[in-house]
């Protein structure tokens, strides 16, 4: 029992008081958890271009004032009544997928989209419809259920996991979105071994599609980058052809074209790892006929539509969405840590840039810098 428990605890977090506002560094008060919820005490956190996409006011979701941050590893600070998956002490990893192991979601076996807390989630509060953070007695929202931009945040014990305490935090926290969402759009995906694949976008999330989809065995990986500065990152993590359109396609030809053209037909399996509707539909008819998937792992903004020729699916191509890789974060992400202990799936690779809790809005300049991949904010 630590001796903050049943307390409320004043600590700093970053607010963002306003769409398209840098966030500010405040004194927050963080109320005690209630029944089935967590207090972490935040030491890392990642930022990932959804925290920007909120924060840019293109979410419509979108909810100020807000503590952002879906990417974090903590220490559990206490724990309120009810609380049986987690105890103080426990080294873990927030989670904006919840997974109840109740609901009709996850008790489908279809899906990881469990819908026990997912509506008050989206209204910025705790399960009970409030929220557990304060500045100067005004409440402010939480954010995918996790807020780890702040010191301590509180999130409902179907939100949190434990994991291998030897791992260090500061890396394993990445596993809170970016790595975990890649890597499990393509395990979950079955044919890939043997199959070509294009990978739009060489962001974090591109990267860890090209580097698992090697991992699990494709042909070839084409990887499609509007910055040719990713070429190296994408040959790095496993990516056999670097293809920059707006160097490599002829006067009014498009990258769909020219993929189709390159590959005999078409690509078995694309990825949109851009956010772009446009890129979306390349992708999609970038499939071969009679058999390509293409998946949207890309978040579009508020009012952006995708679209296509309905001929596209009714020559056999299948278009398709993932959030959070598929993942049931509590059953899987245990093994995910102890699979990068082992040294079989890579995180150290994705961090370039390191950045004080003081200077987080650095952080979210570094994100648009071509040259990062992922930035880690030491909470301290
Ligand atoms: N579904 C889910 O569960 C999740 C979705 N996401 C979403 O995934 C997306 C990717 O995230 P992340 O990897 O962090 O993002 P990044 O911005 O780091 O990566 C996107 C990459 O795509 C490039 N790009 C931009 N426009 C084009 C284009 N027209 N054609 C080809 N490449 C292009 C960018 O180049 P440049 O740097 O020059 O702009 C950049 O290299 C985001 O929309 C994010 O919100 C993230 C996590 C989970
Ligand atoms: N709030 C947005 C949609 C944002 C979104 O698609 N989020 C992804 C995770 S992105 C992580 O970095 C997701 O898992 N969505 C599933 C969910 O239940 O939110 C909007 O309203 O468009
Ligand atoms: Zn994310
Ligand atoms: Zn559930």
């Amino acid at each position: 029992m630590s001796d903050t428990a049943g307390k409320s605890i004043k600590c700093k977090a970053a607010v963002c008081w306003g769409a398209g506002e840098p966030l500010k560094i405040e004194e927050v008060e963080v109320a005690p958890p209630r029944a089935n919820e967590v207090r972490i005490h935040i030491l890392y956190t990642g930022i990932c271009h959804t925290d920007e996409y909120t924060r840019s006011g293109k979410d419509p979701e979108g909810l100020f004032p807000v503590i952002l941050g879906h990417e974090g590893g903590g220490i559990v600070e206490s724990v309120g009544e009810g609380v049986t998956n987690v105890a103080v002490g426990d080294h873990v990893i927030p989670l904006y997928t919840a997974e109840c192991r109740e609901c009709k979601f996850c008790k489908s076996g279809k899906t990881n989209l469990c819908g026990k807390v997912r509506a008050t989630q989206g209204k910025g509060l705790m399960p009970d419809n409030s929220s557990r953070f304060t500045v100067n007695g005004q409440p402010v929202h939480h954010f995918m259920g996790t807020s780890t931009f702040s010191q301590y945040t509180v999130v409902a014990d179907v939100s949190v996991v434990a994991v291998h305490k030897e791992a260090p935090l500061e890396k394993i926290c990445l596993l809170g979105c970016g790595i975990t969402t890649a890597w499990g759009a393509v395990v979950k995906q079955p044919g890939i071994k043997g199959s070509s694949v294009a990978v739009f976008g060489c962001g974090a999330i591109g990267l860890g599609v090209i580097n698992t989809s090697a991992l699990v065995g494709a042909s070839r990986i084409i990887a499609v980058d509007t910055n040719p500065g990713k070429e190296s990152w994408a040959k790095k993590f496993g990516a056999t052809d670097f293809i920059n359109p707006t160097t490599a396609l002829k006067q009014d030809q498009k990258i769909q074209d020219y993929l189709v053209e390159i590959t005999d037909g078409g690509l078995d399996y694309t990825f949109d790892c851009t956010g772009n509707v446009h890129v979306m539909r390349a992708a999609l008819e970038a499939c071969h006929k009679g058999w390509g998937v293409s998946t949207i792992i890309g978040v579009a903004a508020a009012g952006q539509e995708i679209s296509t020729r309905p001929f596209q699916l009714v020559t056999g191509r299948t278009w398709r969405g993932s959030a959070f890789g598929g993942v049931k974060g509590r059953t899987e992400i245990p093994g995910l840590v102890e699979d990068y202990l082992k040294g079989t799936v890579k995180i150290d690779e994705y961090v370039t840039h390191h950045r004080k809790f003081a200077e987080i809005n650095d952080g979210f300049h570094d994100m648009h810098e071509g040259n990062c991949i992922r930035c880690v904010v030491d909470m301290a």
